[in-house]
């Protein structure tokens, strides 16, 4: 099968696989059956048709609780293409991806979306595999007032949407630096904070460490009318110290908007956001581009294979993990697309308290240990045979 034909690993299972056992391999490999799919208004369908994103929705339940009421969110990933190439002025690509975005928050307010996360660096091509400095750098903005952070404030007022904008970010404060930036606006349209991305690639074609320097943020969690957020920018994924700070200091839902491609990393996707929610007893909502981006000027990957002018397909599949290890289906491959799940934030106690992962962490060991590890004179803990 080609790549092209490949459109998602649900699309491909559900052609194959005889429907009688269908339902039980979705069991064991998403941990829940495929019938709790939300549904969508007349509206919501016929908005996304017209802005032309998949739109799929899926249902996460907690127990009935005597002293807590549920609490229910709707939380949302978008995954899309950069349509204007990447030789057009800046301000007319970040014009045009405001509008497409803008156009599919539209569907989400429609489809009772509360908290929605883009991909990351949205407003811009994902250039850093260039290595140039120009244009790429004029993408960054201030994360309180620049346009894109302005744009949003509007309109997460007017929707009641918590917006989480992950940009490339200018801080004229700070000698104009440039750091990958996740900024938080609040449902009321007013800016809560940031996160800066703490990880950043040295591998393949993500030559990000040109640009920025790791974060200086922590692990911050936002307490927001509609649960305790956080996010995970990337490549902090494959680091579960990242993931586990964001569930130490309270996190409810960790979200990870990325930017990868199927070469290198698509076979670890579905496990590390999910191994991350399992662990920490906390939702997480792992978001991809989509698309393939191609550049003015040719770049190698460092590996003696010929210069090239894009890094190939990002390959989307945006899912939402839940605490007890179930997830969503994927968003496709190659299309954009808007997820939503509809989720019991219930379920994040009721399940430390069945697990006891947190309780049966051991912080103190590992704090004491990891201090070791760090200090230049420390020996590894192996025990040879005399
Ligand atoms: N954007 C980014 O950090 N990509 C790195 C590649 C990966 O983590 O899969």
């Amino acid at each position: 099968m080609s790549e092209s034909n490949f459109k998602s690993l649900e699309a491909t299972l559900n052609k194959h696989i005889p429907p009688e056992e269908l339902r039980e391999v979705k069991r064991v490999l998403y941990g829940r059956p495929d019938d709790n799919e939300l549904q969508f208004s007349e509206e919501t369908i016929s908005l996304a048709k017209d802005v032309d994103i998949e739109l799929k929705g899926y249902v996460f339940t907690a127990r009935k609780e005597d002293l807590r009421r549920p609490r229910i969110v709707r939380v949302a990933a978008v995954q899309n293409t950069v349509d204007i190439p990447t030789t057009a002025p800046i301000h007319v690509q970040r014009d045009a991806l405001h509008e497409k975005i803008s156009n599919i928050l539209r569907v989400a307010v429609t489809a009772g979306v509360n908290i929605v996360c883009l991909q990351e660096a949205w407003t811009m091509p994902f250039a850093f595999c260039t290595r140039e400095k120009f244009p790429w750098c004029e993408f960054a903005e201030d994360v309180e007032n620049g346009p894109t952070t302005k744009m949003l404030k509007e309109l997460a007022k007017q929707y009641n949407m918590v917006i989480i904008s992950p940009i490339l970010e200018r801080d004229a404060n700070h000698h104009d630096t440039i750091w990958n930036t996740a900024v938080v606006i609040s449902n009321n349209g007013t800016y809560i904070g940031k996160h800066r991305k703490n990880h950043i690639p040295r591998v393949g074609d993500f030559n990000e460490s040109t640009y920025y320097f790791e974060g200086d943020t922590g692990h911050p969690v936002f307490e927001t009318q509609f649960g305790r957020i956080a996010i995970n920018i990337c490549y902090g994924r494959h680091h579960p110290q990242n993931w586990m700070m964001f569930g130490v200091n309270g996190a409810e839902i960790v979200f990870n908007p990325s930017a990868t491609v199927g070469g290198l990393s698509e076979p670890l996707w579905g496990i590390e956001a999910r191994n991350a929610a399992i662990a920490n007893s906390y939702f997480t909502v792992a978001i991809n581009r989509v698309g393939t981006e191609v550049f003015p000027n040719e770049f190698t990957s460092g590996n003696g294979l010929p210069a090239h002018k894009d890094f190939g397909p990002f390959y989307g599949s945006s899912y939402v993990a839940a605490p007890d290890g179930s997830r969503t289906p994927g968003l496709s491959r190659d299309k954009d697309g808007l997820l939503v799940a509809e989720m019991d934030l219930n379920l994040c106690r009721q399940i430390k308290d069945f697990w006891g992962f947190q309780m049966t962490q051991r912080l103190p060991l590992y704090a004491e240990s990891l201090a070791k590890a760090v200090k230049p004179d420390y020996k590894p803990q192996i025990t040879r045979e005399s």
